[in-house]
C-alpha cells in the first residue's frame, strides 16, 4: 500500500536480512528497522515492531529463516521455533507460519535450509499479500449493499485495532474491503476505535486510511454504541487472531462489547480473516483460546507528540493503583453475522467454514 506516494509491504528480505516497518514509531515517524538474527525477529514480535495475526505468522517464518543462517541443525530448527512461538500466544498465524517453516525445512538437508528457508517465508508474504487482497474484494461487496441500503451519502465503517495493511503483509483484513470499495469510488468513511490501551486504532489504522486517503474519524472506544443507537454506523468490519472452527472470533479487547452494541443496535457485524487465522483444532473460544496479559504500563502510561514535537511518555494513573492488561477477547459465533475470508462470505458457524474450506474442516 502506499506511502508517502510510495507502495510499501511492511516486511521484506533485504541483503541476507529482513527489513520492516517499526511500527511502535508510528504515527509520528516512518521508519524501517533492520532484522539480522533470529533473536532481531522475536523481539520485534514480543515488542509489537511487528503485530497483527497474518503480520506475526509472516514475521516468524522470516525468523525461523535467519535461524537457519546461524544453525541449520535439527535443533537448530526446533529451538528457533520454539522461542519464537513463546513470542505472542494469542495469534494463531505464528504457529501456522512455523509449523509450515519447520514441515518444509525438516525434510531437507542442513546445508540447503537457508536458501528453502527465505523461499518459503517469501511464499508466506506473497500468499498473505494475495489472501488479503481476495478478502477485499469478496468485503467490498459487503460495503457496496450496506451503501445501497443507507440511502446516505456515504457508507459508513466502524472497525477496532488496526486489521489493516500493517497488521498484514499487504492490503490487510477488515480495512481491505474498505481499500477496495474506496478505490471503486464507494463513498466510504470509517469510524476508527482508538484502541487503548495501545491505541492501534488511533496511531497505525489512521494513519494508513490518511495514507490511502480514505476519509475517517478517529473516536474512543467508549462511543461505538452510542453511534449505532442513532443509526450512524452502517456496518462493523474487525479483524480476528485466532478464529476457532465453530466461528468464535478472538480479537483485541474491546472488540467483543463492539459486537454486542452491533447486536442491540442490528448492525452486521463481520470478522474479515485469512484461513491461516482459523485454529480447526479448537471450537470453544473462550475455553480454548490463550489470551495475551501485557505489562499494566501499557495501560498507566502513553505514549504522545508534545506540542514542541518531541514523543513523551507521560502516567496516567496515580503511582501505586494497579492495573490489569488482557490484550483480546473472544466473540461468540452468536454476535457475527458473517466472516469474510479469501473464499468469500461465510456464516460463523461450523457449516460455515467447512462449506468455504471442506478439506481443513474434514481433517479437524
Ligand atoms: C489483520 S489483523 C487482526 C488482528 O490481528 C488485529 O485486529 C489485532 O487484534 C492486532 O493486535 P496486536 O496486539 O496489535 O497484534
Amino acid at each position: 500500500m502506499q506511502v508517502e506516494g510510495r507502495d510499501f509491504r511492511t516486511i521484506w528480505p533485504d541483503r541476507g536480512h529482513v527489513s520492516v516497518i517499526d511500527q511502535t514509531r508510528l504515527p509520528h515517524a516512518f521508519e524501517t528497522v533492520s532484522l539480522r538474527s533470529m533473536e532481531d525477529a522475536a523481539r520485534a514480535i514480543a515488542d509489537m515492531v511487528v503485530r497483527g495475526a497474518p503480520l506475526i505468522g509472516a514475521a516468524g517464518a522470516y525468523g525461523a529463516a535467519l535461524a537457519m543462517c546461524d544453525d541449520a541443525s535439527d535443533d537448530g530448527l526446533r529451538r528457533a521455533c520454539a522461542r519464537l512461538l513463546a513470542t505472542r500466544p494469542t495469534a494463531v498465524n505464528l504457529r501456522w507460519g512455523l509449523e509450515r517453516m519447520e514441515r518444509r525445512l525438516a525434510a531437507l538437508p542442513a546445508s540447503d535450509r537457508a536458501d528453502a528457508a527465505f523461499a518459503e517465508a517469501a511464499a508466506i508474504a506473497d500468499e498473505d499479500a494475495e489472501t488479503c487482497a481476495a478478502i477485499g474484494n469478496h468485503g467490498e461487496s459487503l460495503i457496496r449493499a450496506a451503501f445501497e441500503k443507507s440511502g446516505r451519502d456515504r457508507v459508513n465503517v466502524l472497525t477496532h485495532c488496526n486489521a489493516g495493511w500493517l497488521a498484514t503483509v499487504d492490503w490487510g483484513t477488515a480495512l481491505a474491503p474498505i481499500y477496495k470499495a474506496h478505490r471503486a469510488g464507494l463513498p466510504v468513511h470509517v469510524f476508527v476505535d482508538e484502541t487503548r490501551p495501545r491505541n492501534q486504532g488511533a496511531s497505525l489504522t489512521a494513519w494508513e486510511l490518511a495514507q490511502e486517503g480514505v476519509a475517517h474519524t478517529v473516536i474512543v472506544d467508549n462511543a461505538g454504541g452510542h453511534l449505532m443507537q442513532r443509526g450512524e454506523v452502517d456496518l462493523c468490519i474487525v479483524g480476528s487472531d485466532r478464529t476457532t472452527r465453530a466461528g468464535d472470533v478472538c480479537n483485541k479487547i474491546g472488540t467483543y462489547l463492539k459486537a454486542l452494541a452491533a447486536k442491540d443496535c442490528g448492525v452486521p457485524f463481520y470478522a474479515a480473516l485469512p484461513a491461516s487465522t482459523v485454529d480447526w483444532r479448537i471450537v470453544d473460544g473462550l475455553r480454548d483460546i490463550p489470551i495475551e496479559e501485557r505489562s499494566p504500563e501499557e495501560v498507566t502510561h502513553l505514549a504522545g507528540m508534545a506540542v514542541d514535537g518531541r514523543v513523551e511518555r507521560v502516567r496516567l494513573t496515580p503511582q501505586a493503583t494497579p492495573a490489569r492488561n488482557p490484550a483480546f477477547d473472544v466473540t461468540p459465533s452468536r454476535l457475527v453475522t458473517g466472516l469474510i475470508t479469501e473464499r468469500g462470505v461465510c456464516d460463523a458457524s461450523a457449516e460455515g467454514l467447512a462449506s468455504l474450506f471442506p478439506a481443513e474442516a474434514k481433517a479437524a
